[in-house]
């Protein structure tokens, strides 16, 4: 090949993974392979000028703007960062510093790299006006409402001295812990678990709904000021001052005096980043003087005063020595690599997930391959790919069963989905277990003293085929089973009895009708009372209730039309559990809201909606769900409904802060 055509190759190649890991948050290929394919491009375009492309990525900041947003012309570009791996690329750096500003004293900034999406923040008059994402660096997504959600962000400065106009930029994120809960929940409802908090991070804020976004928690570290006349001399200056403003910098910043205190920096928080709530893939280091930056100034791409050092992500070789299917609770059917063990990142791995057919065809693995695995972000390790170099002959080539490997049915896949399932939900014990395990689980029926092992054994003496069979379990079935005492059955059954007590929404959850997880399970109890009138629910009823989308409707319908379904539902009913929604005694506090009505929207700070509820009746206002010409006032929390306040306003219905309601209490 010659030049140009290494060029072109790279270039195209390039910009498909950019494509893949900007719109669709997938990665082919590890970030550090990235880089490294980039870095050689670049090297290639030095030397052959004339065969740059237009599109070439060095040159371009990565993301793209979407449809679905209205998009944003940044004031001033947000650009990417340049980066480098090792020691010996920052001291280059730090040469290039050095020269650049003809051997005067300077300082760096070191942060953490956050890994999630830059945001940058407007405000005018003290006021937040706008959330944009870096979109291509030019032009970004306005998502200002999603970007309210933020609990952490002001959107209101008070101070005095501040510009007319500025804005903050910083790195939007989802938590480590959020990440979990919301993979939790989806896990609860048979969903595709979320690769990772970055992915999750960029795909939420993203969302149509930004009820969904606050529901997630997401948070954002700032590290960025920015007005058309610079009001700060450093780089410190501006973090201290922000922090002092009431925006949430991260205190792990750290001004450094020279490249050495730098690599310290980095060594500290090679392994101490793994104890902050959120993932970080490097340190970013920068000039701190505002002054010397505008001596260095930037490339098309980067500004020259700034550079983030990457830690490698660290990555193993290893035998793939099987690969298993394991089918889940709702059919789901997951491949799941079996690994000679290997040392990676302080933990012994023995297995990786390989997500779906797709990824096997994508990996073209055989058995007895040696492949790479990764942790990156990711909760589990995965495999990035195989090592050909010491692949053998005569290998079985890994092809995805047809079959249900537990019962034999006929695998589905349907179109559109990246995933195969079991659709024998009658018949395929992981499924029928499965269905156990979720029902007793603590947010559903909370049996206790009921584990994995013991409905297995259940199951295969023919107990238990169905939640339902667990309230026919009698004394005497149990009594002939081996290693169960006298104490443990009784517990058992102990445990069975008291589940009869377990609110509706429990219950509703527990049943585990597909897409319905524990909070939608909430708004169905109370929005429908009873089983009965949301088992004669239709699609269009359904859609009625705060939340609940075409998907979770169908859901519901098809459940429930079901003859096997409706028997199960039948023999929980006779056993006694609870079917009917009881609502919370109000304890009566005062009269001081007596004939005054009340619309809730969004969320605030000192109630959760249903106690803010509670709290308007117990003073004897009464609660309406839509917003008419009679209503008196509109409780509009951080993430109010745009449509319900746009119509109070037309309709002159009082609009009140949280605030303001709790001023009205206090009267
Ligand atoms: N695997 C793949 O297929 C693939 C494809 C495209 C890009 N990538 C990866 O993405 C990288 C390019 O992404 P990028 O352009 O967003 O660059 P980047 O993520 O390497 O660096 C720039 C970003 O860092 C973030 N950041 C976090 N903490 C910061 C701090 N303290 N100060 C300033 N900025 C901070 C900001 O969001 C900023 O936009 C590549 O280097 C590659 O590793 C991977
Ligand atoms: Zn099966």
């Amino acid at each position: 090949m010659n030049p140009q055509e290494q060029i072109n190759q790279l270039t195209d190649q390039l910009n498909h993974y950019s494509f893949l890991y900007y719109q669709t948050a997938t990665s082919e290929i590890s970030d550090f392979e990235f880089d490294k394919l980039l870095e050689k491009l670049s090297d290639l375009e030095k030397l052959h000028p004339d065969f740059v492309r237009e599109d070439s990525p060095t040159h371009r900041v990565g993301g793209t703007i979407s449809k679905e947003f209205e998009s944003v012309t940044h004031r001033f570009p947000m650009l990417s960062l340049g980066n480098t791996y090792n020691a010996q690329e920052l001291a280059d750096f730090d040469e290039r510093v050095r020269k650049g500003l003809n051997d005067e004293p300077y300082e760096y900034i070191c942060e953490l790299k956050f890994d999630g999406v830059a945001l940058s923040m407007w405000f005018e008059n003290g006021v937040l006006t706008r959330g944009v994402t870096r979109g291509d660096g030019v032009r970004g997504d306005d998502i200002t409402a999603n970007v309210k959600t933020i609990r952490t962000l002001p959107l209101n400065i008070k101070a005095k001295n501040m510009p007319v106009s500025f804005e903050v930029r910083g790195e939007g994120f989802m938590p480590l812990s959020s990440f979990e809960n919301l993979n939790k929940e989806r896990e609860d409802i048979g969903e595709q678990l979320l690769a990772n908090p970055r992915n999750a991070a960029s795909g939420t804020f993203k969302m149509q709904d930004s009820g969904v976004v606050a529901k997630r928690k997401m948070d954002c570290y700032i590290y960025q000021f920015l007005s058309e006349n610079e009001i700060f001399a450093t780089h410190e200056e501006s973090l201290i001052e922000m922090k002092e403003l009431g925006f949430n910098v991260s205190p792990t910043w750290k001004k450094c005096h020279n490249i050495e205190e730098v690599l310290a920096f980095i060594n500290h928080w090679d392994t101490e980043r793994h104890n902050l709530p959120l993932n970080t893939d490097g340190i970013v280091i920068k000039l701190n003087s505002f002054a010397q930056r505008e001596v260095l100034g930037y490339t098309a791409k980067s500004p020259r005063w700034a550079i983030a050092y990457k830690y490698p992500s660290e990555s193993a070789s290893t035998l793939l020595e099987s690969v298993s299917y394991q089918v889940g609770r709702t059919g789901n059917i997951t491949p799941v690599a079996n690994l000679k063990p290997v040392l990676l990142a302080g933990t012994t791995v023995k297995r990786a997930s390989i997500h779906n057919a797709n990824e096997i065809e994508r990996l073209d693995l055989y058995l007895g391959d040696y492949v790479f695995v990764e942790k990156g972000g990711e909760i589990i390790p995965k495999i990035t790919n195989v090592d050909l170099s010491k692949r053998k002959d005569n290998l079985e080539k890994v092809i995805f069963p047809e079959n249900c490997p537990e019962c034999g049915t006929s695998l589905i896949r349907k179109e559109g989905e990246a995933n195969h399932y079991c659709p024998n939900e009658k018949g395929c014990p992981p499924q029928i277990k499965g269905k156990i395990e979720h029902f007793i689980q603590r947010k559903a029926l909370n049996i206790e003293n009921l584990g994995t092992e013991t409905i297995d054994l259940f199951y295969k003496r023919g107990l238990v085929k169905s939640p339902a069979d667990l309230y026919d379990l009698k004394r005497e079935d149990l009594g002939g089973l081996e290693g169960f005492k006298e104490k443990s059955i009784q517990n058992i059954l102990k445990g069975v009895e008291k589940s009869k007590e377990i609110p509706f929404k429990q219950v509703l959850f527990g049943i585990g009708i597909r897409f319905v997880g524990a909070t939608v399970a909430e708004k169905l109890a109370s929005y429908f009372n009873n089983i009965d009138a949301m088992a004669k629910a239709t699609q269009e009823e359904l859609l009625q209730v705060p939340e609940i989308g075409e998907r979770i409707a169908q859901s519901v319908v098809d459940f429930f039309q079901n003859a096997d379904n409706q028997e199960y539902i039948a023999r929980l009913k006779s056993a006694g559990l609870k079917f009917t929604h009881e609502a919370i005694e109000i304890v009566v506090e005062g009269d001081t809201l007596a004939g005054k009505t009340f619309v809730i929207s969004g969320t605030f700070q000192n109630f959760e909606r249903d106690d803010l509820k509670i709290k308007i009746e117990a003073n004897g206002g009464k609660v309406l769900s839509g917003v008419s010409g009679k209503l008196n006032y509109l409780v509009a929390g951080s993430e109010a409904g745009p449509s319900k306040l746009e119509k109070a306003q037309k309709l002159g219905v009082q609009i009140i802060s949280e605030e303001e309601f709790i001023t009205m209490l206090e009267v």
